[in-house]
């Protein structure tokens, strides 16, 4: 059993103390594992460590025991998959009224927060094969507004589905310790790239709108043995770091670290092959994104992966995962921050040729390339 976990409701779907091992002979990657607790006594052996896999291959374990942050997350992913649980048994046209990227409520901007059903994002553009999984992004700002009105939430408003707006204090206990989590790390390291932390500080407050998202998601059970049956097809995150937890297998990354924040048509833009990340009990998976890349030009890495449906027989059961996506404020400009260690812009032409974009242009147009499909988009 992956994460500690209270006792499922009657008829759940969602029940990680049932789910067999991770199966043997398949190429997994060894990814290694930081202590929370250790980071948060500032122990220099364990943040240089982080440093060195984030210019790798920006994937690892974080070992969430012995910390308050870390309990907040271990006991908050199972209830917050279980509120997705009687999210996704809403009926389909229920779901679709909350649908992301379609205008929003009124008075409310369009956005990447909402539902997303099977077989919105391509898997495979040379086939027209979709992905299969459903995912519900739940907006940071909606969930931990101080506002007397609900109907007054900068996001969406109170217009939620009734399972995630009943656990609005649920959400956003887990939102505050996962972008925590993150600004512990993003701290660490760009301090160690003579960048000042409250530079990344001040481009992640927690009190200001920002993509940040809970990502709830839901996989079908596999449908045949053979490799590969698409959930999630091949990306890099676009925010600037990503803290997940999952409790069966499916999630894979690319062999090859690739350094490019810019994608490439969904694929990966190194030769390699797909390794599998077995959960580890206990352990969140955090990983770099395409923001974090940007702010350090290339100095980090946000690591390529993609979903499919759990290996052998884990593959029976309907997948869940649950991500916290760190992103830098709506208004602030991509563009790599100034520090020792961050290389300068090669030439003076190229700099001034490249456009300067807010994080919610960027963003936008991230999803936009990797052919998540937006109502209404040009
Ligand atoms: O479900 C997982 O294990 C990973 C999900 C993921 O990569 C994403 O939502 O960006
Ligand atoms: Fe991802």
């Amino acid at each position: 059993m992956p994460h500690a976990e209270s006792p499922p409701p009657a008829n759940s779907e969602f029940n990680p103390s049932e789910y067999p091992p991770f199966p043997s002979g398949l190429p997994t990657v060894q990814l290694e594992t930081i202590s929370l607790s250790k980071l948060l006594a500032r122990d220099a052996e364990e943040q240089t460590r982080v440093f060195e896999i984030c210019k790798g291959r920006g994937f690892f374990y974080l070992d969430l025991a012995d910390s308050t942050a870390g309990d907040t997350i271990v006991r908050g992913a199972g209830a917050i998959a279980r509120a997705g649980e009687r999210t996704f048994a809403l009926p389909l046209d229920e779901k679709m009224g909350y649908l992301m990227g379609a205008t929003g409520p009124a008075g409310k901007p369009r956005s990447l927060f909402g539902y997303k059903q099977v077989g919105a994002t391509l898997a495979d553009k040379a086939t027209g094969v979709r992905d299969t999984a459903e995912f519900f992004n739940v907006a940071k700002d909606d969930m931990t507004a101080a506002c007397a009105d609900p109907a007054d939430m900068p996001r969406r408003g109170d217009s939620w589905p009734a399972p995630i707006l009943e656990q609005r204090d649920l959400f956003a206990g887990y939102m505050r310790a996962a972008h925590g989590v993150g600004m512990l790390i993003l701290g660490l390291l760009v301090d160690k790239l003579g960048v000042d932390p409250q530079e990344i500080w001040n481009r992640h407050r927690l009190g200001e709108l920002a993509g940040d998202h809970v990502r709830i998601t839901r996989g079908p059970p596999r449908e045949k043995e053979e490799m590969p049956e698409i959930q999630t097809p091949s990306h890099t995150d676009f925010g600037t770091i990503t803290i997940l937890m999952n409790w069966l297998g499916g999630l894979q990354v690319w062999s090859e670290s690739s350094r490019s924040a810019v994608l490439t048509d969904g694929q990966p833009d190194v030769p390699g092959e797909w390794l599998w990340v077995v959960p580890k009990p206990g352990c969140a998976i955090v990983n770099l994104g395409d923001a974090a890349v940007k702010f350090t030009d290339g100095v980090f890495c946000s690591g390529r992966h993609r979903v499919t449906p759990a290996p052998g027989p884990q593959g029976k059961f309907p997948r869940y995962s649950v991500v916290y996506f760190v992103r830098p404020e709506d208004t602030v400009i991509m563009e790599a921050l100034a520090g020792e260690g961050i290389p300068k812009p090669q030439t003076e032409p190229a700099a001034e040729k490249e456009e300067k974009l807010t994080a919610s242009e960027w963003i936008y147009r991230q999803a936009l390339n990797l052919g998540t499909q937006f109502p209404g988009a040009k």
